[in-house]
């Protein structure tokens, strides 16, 4: 059953800011929906409306299928933690996790074995007569999250309730919060841009952008099967690898994505290539996430080259970045409202590139100078391609590498950001 609706919301602010553009969400009776994307991208306010803390300009907030624009915070019955999760400091945290239901006047009874209960669950039992000042940070949000459940909220509002507290803090808390909420079985909007709170946290996760939905899906439909260039960059570390491609469909052989100096071939009776061949001749954006891509011995048939220009130890493993003398396709690049792309620029570690793979005798002649970039216009960047290695594996700066690319994982968006290869190994 849906407990939360928004239909075609939208809030502009008397400044001319656009911050949610028709927004269409609906959350489901103990559902944990996660808003994600970066900042200014529209969550806070989703989650101001949906509090009744701010009027739509447009739109419709339903709470079980009844129109609730004009009801006050108060009669939507929802619950709000933020990120500083402030406490009472004079009162002990029996206090603290009684205050909301005293305001409701209820029996000293009903508060007291309530906060008895909540406080078990939320593992603070032998606190409730300290004082928040002499909490722990942990022990502190949680009991600011029990203070905010404790009246059994029809919707529980988080926002970015995880953002001040250090790494290993926010690890612990984030298995807490998400446990917690299920156990309860509170209808939950979790606000944070944090792609590793959302990906594990979420039954379903809203990818914002500029005030509108770019995916709604699963954490694993959304890194899987990404709908978009915003998507695919967005979530992952190390970030999906994005190269400019062009298309060329051989009808009686196959397809091939030339990203420069080398080339992904997709046989006819790949289902993707149905929808690529209309592109035949087009520049593409192609995706492949670093697990992806396997190193392979240097005469491995079909083998991507790169070479190496820098690795990354992070203990469990070392990312490698290879140039694979392909141009880089990055957001930057995309204007999101239909424009075109920009056309990719030599540069000079291209040239590089290709006198390392061809020798000075084939060095092609230096292109022409670019004249005088348009306004908007950037240069583009030589695509740095991230592979994983074993932990404190030592690629030598320089090196060539030889890659498995596993097809079945390759993504493929159009100039204009947009998924491109919709059926095939990667639908869902
Ligand atoms: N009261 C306001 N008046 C004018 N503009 C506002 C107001 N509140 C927010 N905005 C603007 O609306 C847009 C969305 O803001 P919002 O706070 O919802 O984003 P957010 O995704 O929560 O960002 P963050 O992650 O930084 O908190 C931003 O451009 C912001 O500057």
């Amino acid at each position: 059953m849906t407990a939360l609706a928004l239909e075609s919301v939208s809030k502009t602010f008397p400044s001319g800011t656009v911050a949610v553009d028709a927004l269409d969400l609906s959350v489901s009776d103990g559902e944990v929906m996660v808003l994600l994307g970066p900042s200014g991208c529209g969550k806070s306010t989703i989650l101001r409306m949906v509090a009744g803390l701010e009027d739509p300009t447009d739109g419709l907030i339903r709470f079980d299928g009844e129109i609730a624009n004009r009801w006050s915070p108060r009669e939507r019955r929802v619950a709000m933690a933020f990120q500083d999760f402030a406490l009472y400091p004079h009162m002990s945290v029996r206090g603290n996790l009684g205050f909301p239901l005293k305001l409701a006047r209820q029996s000293p009874e009903t508060v007291s074995e309530r906060v008895a209960d909540l406080a078990a669950a939320l593992g603070v039992a032998d606190t409730l007569e300290r004082r928040p000042g002499q909490l722990s940070g942990g022990q502190k949000q949680r009991v600011a999250m029990g203070r905010a459940i404790i009246r059994e909220p029809r919707v529980f509002l988080l926002d970015e309730p995880l953002s001040n507290l250090d790494s290993a803090l926010r690890q612990g808390l984030r298995a807490e919060i998400s446990s917690l909420v299920r156990s309860i079985g509170v209808t939950t909007i979790y606000v944070t841009h944090d792609q590793t709170e959302a990906l594990t946290m979420a039954d379903r996760v809203a990818i914002l952008r500029d005030g509108r939905i770019e995916q709604l899906s699963t954490p694993h439909g959304a890194y899987r099967a990404p709908e978009s260039l915003f998507v695919a960059a967005f979530l992952g570390t190390p970030r999906m690898n994005l190269l400019w491609a062009t298309v060329y469909a051989y009808l009686d052989d196959r397809l091939l994505l030339d990203l420069g100096h080398q080339h992904v071939a997709l046989p006819w009776s790949d289902p993707r290539v149905r929808d690529l061949v209309r592109y035949h001749g087009e520049q593409v954006i192609v995706g492949l996430r670093a697990e992806a891509v396997t190193p392979v011995g240097a005469d491995h048939a079909g083998a991507l080259r790169g070479i190496v220009r820098y690795a990354e130890h992070l203990g469990h493993e070392t990312i490698a970045y290879l140039d694979v003398g392909g141009m880089a396709a990055g957001l930057d690049e995309l204007t999101g409202t239909g424009h075109e792309a920009v056309m990719p620029v030599e540069s000079s570690l291209r040239r590089w590139w290709r006198s390392r793979r061809d020798g000075p005798a084939e060095q092609a002649p230096d292109p022409e100078p670019v004249a005088e970039a348009d306004p908007g216009r950037h240069e583009q960047q030589v695509a740095e391609f991230a592979l994983r290695l074993p932990p404190y594996a030592a690629p030598k700066v320089g090196e060539i590498v030889a890659m498995h690319a596993d097809l079945s994982q390759l993504h493929v968006f159009d100039r204009n950001g947009r998924r491109i290869n919709t059926r095939g190994a990667l639908s869902r």
